[in-house]
């Protein structure tokens, strides 16, 4: 199945539908070979094609009385919502942006110069998932001269590039704090630094990345959708995402599991709760499972901020947050252990499962 996900990945390739079989021609080294696939690889790779549902996602002015509620509301209900009036300038969104189209239009060979500093394609982690895309990933330290270890970022002519990253990623770590603040505000914490310190510590394990979805016109003939970025959840606290006006996002609906599109909104944030937030709230939030499914129109980019803990940090549920009776639902960890837990896993795996106390699994 590697073999042939790694081969659909790498060329575009025309598609001749049947009912139990799909065939399609690669061209691998210069060579056209045909690739059959089974239903059952297919499945794996791609999806019918059906109607998206509509869904009412919450939205939350950051500037309106009430916002703190309204986050604590949404985390509970789905662990995800948009954030408007968030105070980011359009100008250093628009910047940064302008900044990753070039760099994703550098010839191939420039790029994966990069491979070292975190460039990477088709591979989502090291365990054998791929998908439809090609990314940059930074780890985010405290120290902004952390950015030199990226080598060309170092370079004089990604200065642009390198601002825009240093100015996006400070802004967006300061609005990661206020809607943490609001978080704590909205469940009663105090104090009411107790989340947002976890993203100012300066030894938070936070990272950026920037994902880019190309288009392949040729999947427009397909009768299926293929599955760009799989289901998961981020393991860390919360992730900010911002996208261009390219649909794709997919969550899963808390209550029955069924997949709903996130409308884009170039001008909004999104938030996911993750993992570790999960844990901290023992439960009362759940991180929400969401996918990228390819759009047919535009080439999609994504920003997005993780913001990790410390990797120290003990992930343990905030005492205020449990209640008289109650008992943590997991067992002791650490965001370093869930990390490097979370890293062996595959992309879709219920990971904070294994540290759930029913379960009783040890890893
Ligand atoms: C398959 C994987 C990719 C991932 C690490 C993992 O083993 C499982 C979690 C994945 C994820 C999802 C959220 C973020 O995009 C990410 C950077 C992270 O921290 O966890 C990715 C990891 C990755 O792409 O390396
Ligand atoms: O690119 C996107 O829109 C979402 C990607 C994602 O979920 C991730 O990188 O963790
Ligand atoms: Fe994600």
């Amino acid at each position: 199945m590697r073999e042939v996900s790694s081969i659909l990945h790498t060329s575009c390739y025309l598609l001749l539908p049947s009912a139990e079989h799909l065939s399609c021609f690669c061209s691998v080294f210069g060579a056209k070979i045909m690739v059959i696939f089974s239903k059952a690889e297919l499945d794996q790779i791609s999806l019918p094609n059906s109607h998206e549902s509509i869904y009412n996602f919450p939205a939350v002015d950051l500037s309106e009385p009430g916002a703190g509620s309204r986050i604590v509301k949404a985390c509970e209900e789905l662990g995800f919502f948009k954030v408007t009036r968030h105070g980011i300038p359009t100008e250093l969104v628009e910047r940064l942006e302008a900044e990753a189209v070039k760099f994703f239009g550098m010839p191939q060979m420039e790029k994966e110069k990069a491979t070292l500093c975190g460039y990477g394609r088709r591979r989502i982690g090291c365990n054998g998932d791929v998908g439809r895309l090609e990314y940059l990933m930074v780890q985010i330290t405290s120290d902004p001269m952390s950015l030199e270890s990226f080598a060309f970022l170092a370079e004089p002519s990604a200065s642009f590039f390198r601002s825009a990253l240093e100015e996006y990623v400070s802004a967006v770590r300061k609005l990661a704090c206020q809607i943490l603040e609001l978080m704590a505000e909205g469940l009663s914490i105090e104090p009411r630094n107790t989340l947002s310190k976890l993203a100012m510590n300066e030894e938070s394990d936070s990272a950026f990345r920037l994902n880019h979805y190309p288009l392949c016109p040729i999947l427009n003939r397909m009768d299926r959708v293929p599955i760009d970025f799989g289901e998961h959840t981020d393991p860390q606290i919360i992730s900010a995402l911002r996208s261009n006006n390219t649909s794709g996002l997919q969550i899963s609906l808390r209550d029955d599991g069924s997949w709903v599109s996130v409308p884009p909104d170039r001008n909004s944030f999104f938030i996911n709760v993750g993992d570790s937030l999960q844990v901290l709230t023992n439960g009362r939030f759940r991180s929400v499972k969401h996918r990228v499914l390819a759009n047919r129109v535009e080439p999609r980019l994504s920003m997005i901020y993780f913001v990790g803990p410390p990797s120290r940090e003990r992930l343990v549920p905030l005492p205020s947050l449990i209640k008289e009776g109650e008992q943590s639902l997991y067992r002791e960890f650490t965001w370093c252990e869930y990390k490097r837990l979370a890293y062996r896993t595959r992309l879709a795996e219920n990971r904070l499962g294994r540290f759930e106390k029913q379960r009783g699994v040890h890893c």
